[in-house]
Order: structure tokens, then C-alpha cells, then sequence
């Protein structure tokens, strides 16, 4: 009898045990169950958003892409390493465009004093592209094939604002620029002017002409600067053997000229546009010759790719006066604007008319937009 109660009390207790470890097993498997649920829930989560941060991805390389114009391939010995300096600013920045468009890899040294970055900012991702934040006046070490030498402010109110800096820019800005030419024995296009004839006493301009400049005039910073700049250029071809290119620009006008520019044709179109007076300086009889800025870009890779190391003039010889400039404007935009005059400024040049024959002559090129169709 007691064994039998002994039996009984053995099955009870092992089948409460079974019971328990039954439902403990069931509990732990459901948990199981559960956190395998989540840590799917996570995954799938991870996996969709890794998913649309792809899809944003792509979508902005697409859009980035897009900005870029297309750019030709160029094979490797075809292919340069070109520096623009001033290469953000209003003639610098069609400079950069023709010649990415070409192929090349450009570097472009900006201090962004008149330079804009929204000028270049089409390029900024692109590979064979780099802008570099830096003043001229300081050294540059890198690797260069060609050189063009824009960097200084060129617009009258521009570069009598800083008399001094604009002196450092053209002097040592070009003494650097013809160092760096020097070591990596790269060839150098000095940009000059047509401010180096100074009020020209002789007409049109032919680069054989040594110019009238006042030495101690407002205009001096930029005239004797660039004057300087240009003998530095045949020191360094003369002593050290670089190769140097030098285009005399004349007036320029065309897209990404700065609102403020302060010369002539955006003050006239302003003006113009706002209804405003049109402004001429002393009594308008003074002549201009405008070139489209595409024509002269086309005028700067002629020169730098050809074997003329003398000086070229690079300007249209369309001659207006500035009176008849103000007239053509106004007409074009079909203002109220009245033509009034203020003083004349000092030293302003009297006459300026390019004689284009030796660019022509050299490599073919004569300007092609007239007037009225590029403004
Ligand atoms: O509002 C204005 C601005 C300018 N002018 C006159 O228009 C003429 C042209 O003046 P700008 O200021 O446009 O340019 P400038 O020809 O004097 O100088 C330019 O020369 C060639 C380039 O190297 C430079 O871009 C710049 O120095 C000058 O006679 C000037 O007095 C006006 O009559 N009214």
C-alpha cells in the first residue's frame, strides 16, 4: 500500500514537471519567434532606406551631370594642364568654358576680388576641373603646360579702388606667374591691354606704337602695371628662355560682365533698362572699338597656340563714339532715358581703334560678331 501511494506521488510530480518544462518551452519559442519577427522588421526597414538613399543619390549625380556641358575627349599627349588665373572673372570664366569644352584639364586661382564662383560653377564637379582660392601675389607651386595670366581687375572704378593692390597684382602677380612658367616649363600668355597706348596719339593703335601714358595719373596703377608686366615677360623670355605670349586687349562686353562693373556698357544697358539718364563722361566725342568677349577667347587661343611671341592686339575695330554708343543703346532697349553728361574723367583716352592685321596674319583670326547682334 505504501509503495503504491510512493508510485503515485512520483507520477503526480513528474507530470507537473513535464507540464511546467512544456509550457516553458512553448514561451520560449513563441519569444524566439517574436524577436526573429523584429530583428526582420529592422532589416527590411535598414534595406528601404539604404534603398531610397540610393535613389537620392543617383538622382543628384544625375542633375550633376546634367550641368556639365559636354566636353570632347582628348587623348593624353593631346590633352594639357592649363592654369587660368582670374579664370572665375567675366573674360576668364569664356576662357575656362572654350577650353573644357576642347578637353583640357583646368585649374582656375581666383582671389574672388571681381571673380564671381557662380561664373565656373558648372564645372565644379567635373573631373578635369579645379578651382583654387588664391591671390597671385602669393607664389604657386604646381604642374602646368600653359598659362593664361588674367588675374587683375580691369575695369576703371575697379582697379583705381585699390591703386595699390592693383600695382602688387599686375607686378608681382606676373613675376610669380613667369616663376612658375620658369620651373615647370610651361608657356605664359600675359592678358595686357590697350591701356598701355595710354590717350594714344596715334591712330588706330598699331602694336608697334609705344603708347602716351601719364606715369603718375588714376589710370597709372593699371596702365603702368600692365606696361611692367609686359617687360617682365620679355626679361624672363629674354634671360631664362620662357615662352611668352602677350594679347593687348580692347573694350570687352558680353555675358557675366559684373552689374557693378562700372564701364561703359553695363552702366548705358542699366541705365537704360531702369529708365534711368544715361551717363557720358565729358562730351561723348571720345571713341570706343567693343569686341564680343567669344571673339576675343577665340583671339587668346590663336595667340597662345601660335608661334608669335611679340605683342597682338585682340579687339574689334568697329569704332563708335561713346555719344553714338549711348544712342545705339538707347534705341536697342526702347527707353525714356535721357542722355545727360558729367564731367569727363582724367586722363580718359580720347581715341581707341585696334589695328588687327598682325593676328590676322599670324593665325587667322579677325573678330565676327557685329556690334548690335552681340549686345
Ligand atoms: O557711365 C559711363 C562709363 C564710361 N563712360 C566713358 O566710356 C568710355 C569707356 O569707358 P570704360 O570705363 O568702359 O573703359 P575704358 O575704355 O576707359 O577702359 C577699359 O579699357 C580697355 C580694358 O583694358 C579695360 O577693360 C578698361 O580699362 C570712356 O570714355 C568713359 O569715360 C561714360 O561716358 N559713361
Amino acid at each position: 500500500m505504501r509503495n503504491y501511494y510512493w508510485s503515485l506521488r512520483n507520477l503526480v510530480l513528474f507530470g507537473g514537471l513535464a507540464l511546467v518544462a512544456i509550457v516553458t518551452c512553448r514561451e520560449i519559442a513563441s519569444i524566439a519567434r517574436e524577436n526573429t519577427k523584429n530583428v526582420d522588421g529592422i532589416l527590411m526597414t535598414g534595406r528601404d532606406e539604404v534603398s531610397e538613399l540610393k535613389k537620392r543619390l543617383q538622382a543628384l549625380e544625375k542633375k550633376a551631370k546634367i550641368q556639365h556641358p559636354a566636353v570632347k575627349f582628348l587623348p593624353e599627349g593631346k590633352r594639357k594642364r592649363i592654369l587660368v588665373t582670374g579664370g572665375a572673372g567675366f573674360v576668364g570664366s569664356h576662357l575656362v568654358d572654350k577650353l573644357m569644352i576642347q578637353g583640357h584639364e583646368l585649374i582656375v586661382v581666383d582671389n574672388f576680388f571681381t571673380g564671381r564662383k557662380r561664373n565656373v560653377e558648372h564645372w565644379l564637379t567635373h573631373e578635369n576641373f579645379e578651382l583654387i582660392h588664391h591671390d597671385v601675389v602669393e607664389p604657386l607651386y604646381i604642374e602646368v603646360d600653359q598659362i593664361y595670366h588674367l588675374a587683375c581687375p580691369a575695369s576703371p572704378p575697379h582697379y583705381m579702388f585699390n591703386p595699390i593692390k592693383t600695382i602688387k597684382t599686375s607686378s608681382i602677380g606676373t613675376l610669380n606667374m613667369l616663376g612658375l612658367a620658369k620651373r615647370v616649363d610651361a608657356r605664359l600668355l600675359l592678358a595686357s591691354t590697350s591701356e598701355i597706348y595710354g590717350d594714344p596719339e596715334e591712330h588706330p593703335q598699331n602694336e608697334n606704337y609705344w603708347g602716351h601714358v601719364n606715369p603718375i595719373g588714376p589710370r597709372a596703377c593699371y596702365d603702368e602695371g600692365k606696361r611692367v608686366a609686359e617687360t617682365m615677360c620679355y626679361a624672363y623670355k629674354k634671360q631664362e628662355g620662357v615662352d611668352v605670349r602677350v594679347a593687348r586687349i580692347f573694350n570687352t562686353y558680353g555675358p557675366r560682365m559684373h552689374m557693378e562693373d562700372g564701364r561703359v556698357v553695363s552702366n548705358f544697358i542699366l541705365q537704360a533698362l531702369q529708365n534711368l539718364d544715361i551717363t557720358i563722361y565729358g562730351g561723348g566725342k571720345q571713341t570706343r572699338s567693343f569686341q564680343y568677349v567669344d571673339d576675343l577667347v577665340d583671339g587668346l587661343i590663336g595667340l597662345m597656340n601660335s608661334e608669335i611671341t611679340s605683342p597682338v592686339n585682340i579687339g574689334n575695330p568697329d569704332e563708335h563714339t561713346i555719344e553714338e554708343f549711348a544712342t545705339i543703346i538707347k534705341d536697342m532697349v526702347g527707353t525714356n532715358s535721357k542722355i545727360v553728361h558729367h564731367p569727363a574723367t582724367e586722363d580718359d583716352p580720347q581715341r581707341r581703334k585696334p589695328d588687327i592685321e598682325k593676328a590676322f596674319k599670324g593665325f587667322g583670326w579677325k573678330p565676327v560678331m557685329p556690334l548690335k547682334e552681340g549686345m
